[in-house]
């Protein structure tokens, strides 16, 4: 895992002025699988967010033989895939980021096989992929499990040539259709992909698969319906901003009593959040592109049920755990999409938080002041509940095991001190 990152966060000041909400993770990721699909040209993606999982992506495409050069200052990732030629993804890379198994659809159009060693991504309980096997299998494919001399599943997906067919998610998963999308862009025939993930991240690579010559319609639907065509060619897109990003920020003014301007950040693209925010007494006001927020009353309490889009989501769900600390009375959380991303309670009962878990369902206990503690960040989003935590307790927070916090959010230490945080990363 290389040095250990930890972030030391001095609570207790109002955060106030304008911040620049970054590319969205799980937009970039699935448009850098699509962008291995072009045999020709070199595509290039604008608004990269410059955070672990896209550094990881990299290292992925070129381990498999594609050219990708990441511009950081300039937030490009320009990708040339003609050269794409081995099909292992392998686990010392691919195990670091979910977003590795987006790679797989390439590798079956452009090396009929992917052989994956390894999926990674947050630990959330169990994350199953049968929705993609099983569609992949659906369009011809053959999966085979064999087991490595370390005991670790090796997963071998063979495809001569895929070809369309009816699809489906037994729930609309994120990634799930975006595979089943990118399986069926360069299949043979027509696909039916039934309950689809209506994500504006799934929408935007709907979009960037278009402009790369893909005949997709029904994104948003439910319902979607591919054409296959026999060639895909690279092209530029701007990735959408992060929409859990924007609502970490939200939070940020909430938790401090703050006043935000978020660029990039739409409200519609906060779901249900959004008006679970403003019953705490978040308020909020879109001015174009630019989304104003503030709190100056008292944090209500609030009643959170997770939900794929436009409900509440999974991604957001710890922030505002840590926010409900704070309010005025008791607040319900009842977490439907992962069964293991509760353990953030943990944590928050040592900074003096009072939250009681049953099975997917807890109750935090507010009002309780919070106090400084050292703290462990399990994930990518109890990291940054806990860097919220940290805004608004009493004393110092140091987070560690932090690696998870930059998996998902960019340049988060200069970002919150340009709004007025104390807060530092530390490496090592
Ligand atoms: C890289 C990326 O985009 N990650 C996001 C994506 O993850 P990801 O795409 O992995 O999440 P899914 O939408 O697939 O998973 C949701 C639920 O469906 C279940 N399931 C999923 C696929 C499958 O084949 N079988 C199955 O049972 C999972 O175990 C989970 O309980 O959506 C999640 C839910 O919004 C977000 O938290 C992640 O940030
Ligand atoms: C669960 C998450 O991501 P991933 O699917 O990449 O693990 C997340 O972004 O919170």
């Amino acid at each position: 895992m290389g040095h250990e990152v930890r972030y030391r966060v001095r609570g207790g000041r109002r955060l106030a002025g304008t911040v620049f909400v970054q590319g969205a993770k799980n937009a970039v990721l699935p448009m850098i699988g699509a962008s291995l699909m072009a045999s020709k040209g070199r595509t290039v993606l604008r608004n990269v967010p410059i955070i672990e999982d896209v550094r990881r992506a990299v290292e992925l495409a070129r381990a498999i033989g594609a050219r990708a050069e990441l511009h950081e200052n300039e937030r490009t990732l320009v990708i040339d895939a003609s050269t794409l030629s081995s099909p292992v993804l392998p686990a010392e890379i691919a195990s670091r980021f979910r977003g590795s198994f987006l790679f797989v659809p390439a590798l079956l159009h452009r090396l009929g096989e992917a052989v994956i060693e390894g999926v990674g991504g947050c630990n959330l309980g169990s994350r199953n992929l049968d929705f993609h096997y099983n569609g992949f299998k659906r369009m011809g494919a053959t999966v085979t499990e064999q087991v490595a001399d370390n005991g670790d599943g090796i997963i071998h997906i063979k495809a001569g040539e895929l070809r369309g067919g009816t699809l489906y998610c037994d729930t609309p998963s994120h990634t799930g259709t975006e595979n089943l999308i990118m399986a069926a862009a360069m299949a043979r025939g027509t696909t039916l992909i039934k309950n689809a993930a209506l994500e504006p991240e799934v929408l935007d690579n709907i979009a960037i698969l278009q402009a790369m010559g893909a005949r997709i319609s029904g994104g948003g639907t439910g319902f979607i319906t591919v054409e296959g065509v026999d060639e895909l060619t690279a092209v530029e897109h701007t990735v959408m901003p992060d929409r859990i990003d924007a609502g970490v920020f939200v939070m940020a003014a909430a938790i401090t009593g703050g006043e935000l301007n978020l660029v990039g950040a739409t409200l519609e693209h906060l779901g249900v959040a959004a008006d679970k925010l403003e019953q705490m007494g978040v308020e909020f006001h879109q001015q174009g592109a630019v989304l104003q927020v503030r709190r100056d009353r008292a944090l209500r309490p609030i009643n959170v049920i997770t939900d794929e889009y436009p409900g509440f989501a999974t991604d957001l769900q710890s922030p505002i755990m840590a926010v409900s600390c704070l309010a005025d009375g008791p607040s319900y959380i009842y977490e439907r999409i992962f069964d293991g991303r509760f353990k953030l309670a943990e944590e928050l009962v040592k900074m003096g938080a009072d939250i009681e878990v049953n099975g997917n369902r807890a109750k935090v206990n507010g009002p309780n002041g919070l106090r400084g503690a050292e703290v462990e960040a399990h994930d990518l989003r109890c990291g940054s509940a806990l860097v919220l935590a940290g805004l608004a307790a009493e004393g110092e927070t140091t987070i560690t095991s932090a690696y998870y916090l930059d998996r998902g959010h960019a340049h988060t230490a200069e970002r919150l001190s340009q709004l007025g945080a104390d807060i530092v990363r530390e490496v090592g």
